[in-house]
């Protein structure tokens, strides 16, 4: 179909059936094959090779699916051709990162970026985020057996959250909560609490007691939301989640208001909130009120489980392919032994390669992010192909990972393939361009100490070993990584 006056067409493809599209397709192999891959792979075959994109109707509109290292790269650095359009944005707060376009998000980017990816700023958050991590390894060996995706998610949830909402609020009707099995430890369930608790308190100064416990329901109300479709009417999903972040935004404030009136605690908290509060722009301007709190809340949404996730992930991982435990053991053994066994820093972080090559390995195989979205503003010509105003791009970010052709031998586990031939630009699982995910620094940091509390003091088994792999909502192992947990 020829689609524009210069001759260009729409890709390769198809729309699928009316009013449903191809998600029956997209279900098909996603939830009923779980090879979510061939998905694209079966486009590739009948369509042969195009540039990377094809024409599809996914959740709910005409979509180009994007899926090559060089196309990809080029819808997320032209922000001028392709915007994001959030659907669930009253939840986010109109000020925040995730809703801000154009200039407004380059300011506030700049902002958090300082906040939270600045070497100042990680090195001291090594510092604040170890207790928490040492207790809760400490904790889930005390009880024996763990279901890591529940623990993991009760520790650390509020780190990371939001990557999973801008993955999955836009897939209507998919996303649900996954009741994990309880009696053995699993890597997720067992971190999320702790990790709520981590970031309440390191972003915005709040201390384990009731107004915490209020917090952590509330957030968990609020996620329910973003994962659901955005009808504001009482008794939905939506609805809930906009009552639940006003009560939290309220909260929020009134710690605002309560350290305007005491600027000298700053100091001694030296938190997110302080931190945002107090840092000016290149003209001296600061955050407004609103900007700091739709920030703060989205960041702790933003922390919930994208971590904990990945944390997940490198548990089972690493239990699957001993002979990387074991090297990984003995770097961090090294360091422990070299450092009287005290809290490690950033800069000691920096040093342990073998440990940040597992970090990368866990997070490409993990897959946390499957796909970003986004809209053409206007019809957009690429190699010969039209991506028409107005419809969605989809960004396949799975499948260049995924993809033998960017990864040698790819569904296998191997840290060594950061050695230095791995191809940075098919390396997507952050995004890209001035959307490139605010929290990438800080979630490496975050997994490579959690790796060396673990791998120095605690062995672990698979209960199930062969358990099934589901991808939706999340790409897990369906028991939630059920584990043995004992020190070494
Ligand atoms: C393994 C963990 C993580 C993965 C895989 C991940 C992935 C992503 C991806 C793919 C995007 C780009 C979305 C887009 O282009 O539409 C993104 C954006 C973002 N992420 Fe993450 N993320 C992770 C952890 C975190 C953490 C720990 C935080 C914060 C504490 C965070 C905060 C953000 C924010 C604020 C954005 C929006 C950036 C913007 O709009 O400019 N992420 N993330």
């Amino acid at each position: 179909m020829r689609c524009s006056a210069s001759g260009t067409k729409l890709p390769p493809g198809r729309m699928g059936v009316p009013f449903f599209g191809e998600m029956p397709n997209f279900l098909w192999y996603f939830k009923h094959l779980r090879r979510p891959d061939d998905y694209i792979n079966s486009k590739r075959h009948k369509y042969g090779e195009t540039p990377g994109l094809y024409k599809s109707h996914l959740f709910g509109s005409p979509v180009i699916i994007a899926c090559s290292p060089s196309l990809n790269k080029f819808v997320l650095q032209s922000d001028a051709n392709f915007i994001r359009q959030w659907p669930t944005a009253k939840i986010f707060g109109i000020n925040s990162l995730i809703c801000a376009q154009g200039q407004a998000h380059t300011r506030i980017k700049s902002f958090l970026l300082r906040a939270i990816n600045r070497p100042d700023a990680l090195r001291q958050m090594a510092v604040m985020l170890q207790p928490r991590v040492i207790s809760t390894l400490q904790s889930w060996s005390q009880k024996g057996t763990i279901t890591a995706c529940k623990e993991a998610e009760k520790a650390f949830c509020g780190q990371s959250g939001l990557c999973i909402l801008i993955r999955t609020a836009e897939l209507p009707g998919f996303v649900a909560i996954h009741a994990f099995s309880l009696g053995a430890l699993s890597a997720i369930d067992e971190s999320s609490p702790v990790t709520f608790a981590n970031i309440a308190k390191h972003f915005a100064g709040f201390e384990p007691g009731p107004v915490l416990d209020t917090l952590d329901e509330l957030f968990k109300g609020v996620m329910h939301g973003f994962r659901a479709y955005p009808l504001d009417f009482p008794g939905t999903a939506y609805h809930h989640a906009i009552q639940c972040h006003t009560k939290v935004w309220e909260i929020f404030r009134v710690e605002l208001e309560k350290r305007k009136n005491n600027p000298d605690g700053a100091k001694a908290r030296n938190d997110l909130m302080d931190g945002l509060m107090e840092l000016k722009d290149d003209e001296g301007k600061r955050l407004r009120d609103v900007e700091v709190l739709d920030n703060i809340i989205s960041l702790v949404v933003g922390g919930y489980e994208s971590t904990s996730l990945s944390m997940m992930w490198a548990i089972y991982l690493l239990a699957k392919n001993p002979a990387v435990l074991q090297k990984l053991r003995e770097e961090n053994m090294n360091l422990s032994k070299n450092n009287n066994e005290a809290l490690i820093t950033a800069e000691d972080v920096a040093k342990l390669t073998y440990t940040k090559k597992v970090v990368e390995e866990t997070i490409r195989v993990a897959n946390i992010a499957f796909l970003v979205f986004r809209t053409a503003t206007k019809d957009v010509e690429y190699k010969g192909y039209t991506i028409p105003k107005g419809w969605k791009v989809v960004l396949w970010l799975r499948y260049l990972h995924t993809d033998p052709e960017n990864f040698e031998d790819p569904m296998c586990f191997n840290p060594d393939r950061w050695n230095g031939s791995v191809k940075p630009e098919a390396f997507q699982v952050f995004g890209g361009g001035s959307r490139i995910c605010a929290g990438n620094m800080l979630v490496r940091l975050q997994l490579a100490i959690f790796l060396h509390h673990l791998a120095i003091a605690y062995k672990w088994d698979l209960v199930n070993p062969n358990a099934k792999m589901m991808y939706l909502p999340f790409h897990k192992p369906e028991d939630g990584v059920e584990l043995t947990f004992s020190k070494l």
